[in-house]
Parts: C-alpha cells; sequence; structure tokens
C-alpha cells in the first residue's frame, strides 16, 4: 500500500539540478511541467548540446523519488530515476551508433535543428546501440517554478565560471 499520491508530482515539476555522473560527465536539467523538461549537457561527449521543451514521461516512484522517459529526435533514448531525499540520481542513455561515431553532429540548440537531428537519426546507423548506465550525485537543487524560461537558456559554454555558486 503506498503512502504517498503518485499523481502529485508538485514536489517535482519546478526543480532544477545540476549533477555529476560517475564516469564525469556533468549534466543540468529544469522540470519544466508535468510533461516536459529543459536540459543543458557541460561535460562528456556531448558537451554544450542543449534542449528546451522536451516532451517526457514524468512519473513519481516513491516519496521523493521520480523517473524521467524520452525519445529525442536524434533517436537518443533516455531514462533517469531522480531521488531527491537521498540526492542520488541514475541515468540510463541509450545512445544509437550514429551519435556515438560522430557526436559533435548533435551539439547545438537543437530545437533550432529538429528536422536535421531527424534526418540525422532515419540515416544512421543505429546500431549496434550504446547503453551508458551511470549513477550520478546531485550537487545542486533549487525551485525556480514551473514553466520558467529563464532557467536553461544558453549553452554551457556561455555561462559564468561560477555557475552554479553564483545561484545559490
Ligand atoms: C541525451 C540527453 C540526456 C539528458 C540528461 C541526462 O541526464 C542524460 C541524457
Amino acid at each position: 500500500m503506498n503512502t504517498f499520491d503518485r499523481h502529485d508530482l508538485s514536489g517535482f515539476v519546478g526543480k532544477h539540478l545540476v549533477y555529476t555522473y560517475d564516469n564525469g560527465w556533468n549534466y543540468e536539467i529544469f522540470v519544466k511541467n508535468e510533461r516536459t523538461l529543459d536540459y543543458r549537457i557541460h561535460s562528456g561527449i556531448v558537451a554544450n548540446r542543449w534542449v528546451k521543451d522536451q516532451q517526457a514521461f514524468i512519473v513519481r516512484v516513491g516519496e521523493s523519488i521520480y523517473k524521467i522517459s524520452w525519445t529525442e529526435p536524434t533517436g537518443t533514448d533516455v531514462s533517469l530515476i531522480v531521488n531527491l531525499g537521498d540526492k542520488l540520481f541514475h541515468g540510463t542513455i541509450f545512445f544509437p551508433r550514429w551519435v556515438i561515431n560522430n557526436p559533435e553532429k548533435t551539439v547545438c540548440f537543437q530545437n533550432d535543428h529538429i528536422p536535421l537531428m531527424m534526418s540525422y537519426r532515419d540515416a544512421g546507423p543505429a546500431y549496434p546501440t550504446e547503453v551508458i548506465d551511470e549513477f550520478a550525485t546531485i550537487t545542486f537543487v533549487r525551485d525556480c517554478g514551473p514553466d520558467n524560461n529563464d532557467v536553461i537558456a544558453c549553452a554551457a559554454s556561455e555561462l559564468p565560471d561560477n555557475f552554479p555558486e553564483n545561484l545559490k
């Protein structure tokens, strides 16, 4: 018997998180609303890629544990577990082979290049998929309110050197 309301995402919507995967990749997400996220990639094979208004499935699976899953115009599939209570995060990224072969093709503000990303996806190769399955440590969390367009509004390379300390 659950003691929490699994339909209540109010403890998650509006959250802005920065986290570092155990492989060293540094990422950032903003949970824009119950169906949407923005994200920005700071380091890793696709550093400086950023995306707004990615549609996603967002569910609550524990008192303060949430899961976000989506498929991208590139064909990359992602599923994240965000355990706010324990500041623990786990991400699984299913990269199509073409992204592993040419990650630089995806490094952009994706919203300006959706048809191009879909054409790369359709050209492939898709397989073999590269699965990245990693824990991450949440290093920064704050509430920014729903549908805030100012949270993720530039590439990581355009942020001040003291980000995210300048937000505290
Ligand atoms: C490929 C996108 C992506 C976004 C956030 C994250 O933690 C992992 C992958």
